[in-house]
């Protein structure tokens, strides 16, 4: 088995898949996936101990600490027998995507993952690569695969969180749910409200400026929305997007389908 992992600053994903089906099965169709809170990263070792797995790649940016938990929890998990983790890194070009930032390591790996996984799902068009997470990222990528760079911003969850613990009179919302009213009359929905408009007007904006740049070639831009707040983002977005989940752990599978050595 093959087990691909997006460490996340909340949650890590996996996905287990046969190395014989790389290259054959479908981007995202697994023989296995789950999900964990960071700090139960212990029950990841139970769900993937027993699996016959030769080979990880994982992509990190929760730092340093996870990274040794997840070394333990591979340990723990596969017993005895050593298998090599490879980690993930953002680099200058990658199965079909040339990264545009100054210093190309200092990308997040995750995003890296995420145009490759994007660009191997929606080949051959320009793409705005939104993926609404602990962060939200928004990332331009051309349709000949060039990352043209993005924008961070505090993911939904942190947004409305960052209110209720700095201030005395806002609560934290327990859900996100909005209308199509924008001007709210009571507090819960003023916070859900704002924080809404500020995630899809960011992205809203970036389409925008993608749109600008790409000039002639705008009217074929789509809109890409992954990560666990994406569902709440994207009825309040100015276009149709398309939601994919787990698209970290797709472009890590498109790298090994694309690149016969990762990294
Ligand atoms: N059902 C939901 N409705 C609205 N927002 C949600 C929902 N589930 C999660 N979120 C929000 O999505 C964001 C990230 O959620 P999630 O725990 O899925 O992390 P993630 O996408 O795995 O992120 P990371 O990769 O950074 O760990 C948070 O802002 C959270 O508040
Ligand atoms: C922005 C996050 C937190 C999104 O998970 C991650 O990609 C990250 O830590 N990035 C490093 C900085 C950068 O991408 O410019
Ligand atoms: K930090």
């Amino acid at each position: 088995m093959l087990l691909l992992v997006d460490a996340g600053n909340t949650r890590i994903k996996w996905a287990l898949m046969q190395p014989a089906r790389l290259g054959h099965a479908e981007l995202g169709h697994w023989s296995g996936y789950g999900s964990v809170r960071n700090e139960d990263i212990c029950q990841m070792a139970d769900a993937i101990k027993g699996e016959d797995i030769s080979r990880v790649l994982i992509s990190n940016v929760a730092g340093a600490e996870m990274r040794a938990a997840l070394e333990r929890m591979a340990l723990r998990a596969l017993g005895m027998k050593p298998v090599p983790l490879t980690w993930f890194a953002s680099q200058a070009e990658l199965a079909g995507v040339r990264n545009g930032y100054r210093d190309p390591a200092q990308l997040g790996c995750d995003r890296f993952a995420a145009l490759i996984g994007a660009r191997a799902l929606f080949p051959g068009v320009p793409l705005l690569v939104a993926t609404c997470g602990t962060a939200t990222t928004v990332d331009a990528l051309d349709a000949d695969g060039r990352f043209r760079g993005g924008m961070i911003l505090p993911g939904l969850g942190l947004m409305a969180s960052s209110l209720a613990r700095n201030t005395a009179q806002l609560p934290q919302v327990p859900q996100y749910n909005v209308g199509a009213q924008p001007f709210a009359d009571n507090t819960h929905d003023a916070i859900a409200s704002g924080c809404i408009a500020a995630q899809a007007g960011a992205i809203g904006r970036a389409l925008a400026a993608h749109a600008a740049l790409l000039e002639e070639d705008a009217g074929r831009l789509q809109c890409i929305l992954s990560g666990g707040a994406a569902g709440a983002i994207s009825p309040h977005l100015p276009v149709v997007a398309r939601q994919v989940d787990n698209l970290v752990l797709i472009g890590l599978q498109a790298v090994l389908t694309l690149t016969q050595s990762p990294c």
